[in-house]
């Protein structure tokens, strides 16, 4: 099994890269850095392959797939370009009963983005269960490490002289996306099926890698006013039996008042934990994942497993984040 990497060099593609080196199932056909970018050798790469990553920015990932001539070809997009894109597959695969088989027999997969990743595990099930309303004016904030940046966001949070330089500012948490159109609302809301996109607030903070999504819910402007364990049975019984998607038993969250909740503890996994917390009224529901894991490389190799008819896990780590202090 032939696989390229196109972007291997990039914050993204370097992680894929890593964990397919370390396999002996997979044959990685390679660019030198040098030549990264020339497009007759990645032409001849990608054309040669049986699965194609491509970890690029946007426009370059249209571009390359538009140089794909090879229908045994299959490709996994780790960008923006393709997410709602009918013709591709979205790579979630916990998303619905149906999507695994999906990626299995698809040959473009797109590779969800970080953000909607964790937003999507927690909101999705609610509404097709019928408990939050297609109409609900949803909310969401996201906390991640500045690694979701790619390259340039991790050499400006490097090269802050923390103090007196230009950039001392990064080591503060920053809101983004301030016009509250983020790149990823029109998947958060495709793949949830609300009526609209949510309002979405991201902070970038001075950690390299880690994400915590979370969403506030009135519980009586939900169907049936459901209380927070029914909202916590019903993911719970969603992700049963999932490798990858946990959600945290209400009693290992019980002190959660007195402590805060780490967007690190998935990190180096795969994996995604949702946390159902809050009081009667007001629900709170967090979702915790490695954005260079869950949220990107560790997604993607996930899902060429699949496509491969592998067992998903192969090369990943399935432990899930250690939880808190708070459950002793
Ligand atoms: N970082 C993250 O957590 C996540 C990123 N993504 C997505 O993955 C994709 C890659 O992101 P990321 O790895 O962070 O980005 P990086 O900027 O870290 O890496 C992109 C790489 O692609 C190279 N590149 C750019 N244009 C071309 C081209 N035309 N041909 C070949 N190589 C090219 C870049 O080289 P050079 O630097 O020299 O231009 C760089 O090595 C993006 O679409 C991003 O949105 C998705 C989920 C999470
Ligand atoms: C800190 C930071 O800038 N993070 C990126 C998320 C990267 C990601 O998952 O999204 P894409 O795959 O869609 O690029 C952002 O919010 O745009």
């Amino acid at each position: 099994m032939k696989v390229f990497v196109d972007g291997q060099y990039g914050t993204t593609g370097l992680k894929i890269h890593e964990r397919l080196m370390a396999r002996n199932d997979v044959e990685l056909l390679s660019i030198s850095e040098e030549h990264k970018k020339n497009p007759d050798i990645r032409v001849k790469l990608m054309n040669e392959a049986d699965i194609v990553f491509l970890c690029l920015p946007d426009q370059a990932a249209r571009e390359a797939v538009a140089l794909i001539t090879n229908s045994n070809t299959r490709v996994l997009d780790s960008s923006t370009a393709f997410r709602t894109d009918d013709e591709w597959t979205y790579g979630l695969p916990e998303l619905y009963a149906f999507q695994r088989e999906k990626i299995a027999n698809a040959s473009r997969v797109s590779v969800p983005g970080c953000h909607a990743t964790a937003f999507v595990l927690a909101v999705q099930p609610l509404v097709e269960k019928g408990i939050l309303p297609r109409d609900y004016p949803v909310s969401s904030h996201s906390l991640t490490g500045y690694s979701g940046g790619g390259k340039a966001l991790i050499e400006q949070h490097e090269t802050a002289s923390f103090g007196d330089g230009n950039n001392s500012s990064l080591k503060h948490p920053q809101h983004y996306s301030l016009n509250l159109n983020h790149k990823h609302l029109p998947e958060m809301k495709k793949f949830t099926d609300l009526a609209f996109e949510p309002a979405f607030l991201p902070t970038v903070c001075d950690f390299y890698n880690g994400m915590v999504v979370t969403v506030p819910l009135v519980t009586r402007q939900l169907n049936n006013h459901p209380s927070l364990k029914e909202i916590h049975t019903v993911l719970t019984d969603y992700y049963q039996g999932e490798t990858f998607v946990r959600v945290v038993p209400l009693e290992d969250t019980k002190g959660f008042s007195q402590h805060a909740l780490d967007p690190t503890l998935c990190n180096g996994t795969n994996a995604a934990e949702i946390f159902v917390l809050g009081n009667e009224e007001q629900v709170l529901l967090a979702c915790r994942l490695d954005n260079l894991g869950k949220g990107s490389s560790g997604a993607a190799i996930q899902c060429m497993n699949i496509m491969l008819g592998l067992d998903e896990g192969v090369g990943l780590c399935s432990i899930l984040g250690q939880l808190e202090d708070w459950k002793k």
